[in-house]
């Protein structure tokens, strides 16, 4: 299978061929996401909670995005890889934006970045896609916003949530992660854009959709949003296995013979 390129996604959504994204943080299950087929892998700033164990993604730096986006680069082979731009690598200034957008291209091994905003970061969309980086916008619930939505709120604001979709596709996006919207406005911006539409929490008339892998396999020991589901159980499993591994150590039952040296 030939590698998944920001211009494929597009064509994807004139084909209406549904697009599989899932989120990302390691080589390994970078390996498998991409074996599994799926069209695109986020490095997600959702790290900061599912992997480092915060309450939220604002504490998650540069530094640690890259290093998350270099491992996983490495276990891909066809999936697109998309940078997630944590909090104030991009909001300050433009300059600085399309510098730390470029280190995800540059140093880590991403085809692309994702930022959270509409209309209020589309001039920074429109100077990083003119410095040869794509940009997948993110509107509606942004989790980087907890602070000023007052929590993670489903965001219900039609025509500001329409206005923030063409800004960003007329600012050059080449997609769109809407999250925690209402199934109508998601269809109608995605009928509306010429862009794809990646929905989490926005219904199944997306062009596509993404969910958080710890989510997905059953690896969330935390809360779970409403619109998620899983659909394996690795926390059932690696419970199994560490207690299964316990229990043959303290019974003398491993190491057997051909687990060791004469
Ligand atoms: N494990 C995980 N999954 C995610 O999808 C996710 C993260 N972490 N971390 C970053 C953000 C935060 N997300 C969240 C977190 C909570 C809700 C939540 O509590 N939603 C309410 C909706 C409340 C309303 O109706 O306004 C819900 O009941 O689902 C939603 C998205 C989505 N993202
Ligand atoms: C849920 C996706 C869209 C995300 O931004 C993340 O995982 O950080
Ligand atoms: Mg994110």
């Amino acid at each position: 299978m030939a590698s998944v390129s920001t211009t494929h996604l597009v064509k994807m959504k004139a084909e209406g061929t549904k697009i599989v994204a899932v989120t990302a943080y390691d080589f390994p299950f970078a390996r498998l996401a991409d074996e599994a087929g799926v069209d695109v892998i986020l490095v997600g700033d959702s790290l900061g909670m599912v992997v480092q164990g915060q309450k939220n993604t604002l504490p998650v730096t540069m530094e640690e995005m890259l290093y998350h986006t270099k491992m996983v680069s490495r276990g891909v082979t066809r999936s697109l890889v998309v940078g997630d731009m944590p909090f104030l690598s991009y909001q300050a200034d433009v300059c600085e934006a399309v510098r730390n957008a470029g280190l995800f291209l540059k140093e880590a091994g991403a085809a692309a970045v994702k930022l959270e905003g509409g209309a209020g970061v589309s001039e920074t969309i429109r100077a990083m896609v003119d410095a040869g980086i794509p940009v997948q916008a993110h509107i509606g619930l942004t989790p980087q916003s907890v602070h000023a939505m007052g929590g993670y709120r489903i965001q219900r604001d039609e025509n500001r949530l329409v206005d923030d979709a063409h800004k960003v596709a007329e600012a050059g996006a080449f997609s769109i992660v809407l999250e925690g919207i209402p199934a109508p406005i998601a269809r109608r911006i995605t009928e509306e854009v010429g862009i794809p539409t990646i929905g989490i929490g926005a219904g199944v008339h997306c062009d596509g959709q993404i969910l958080v892998m710890h989510d997905l396999l059953g690896l969330n020991l935390g809360y779970m949003p409403k619109f998620t589901r899983m659909f394996a159980d690795l926390k059932g499993e690696s419970l199994k296995g560490f207690r299964a591994y316990g229990d043959a150590v303290r019974e003398g039952s491993f190491p057997g013979p051909d687990h060791s040296y004469q």
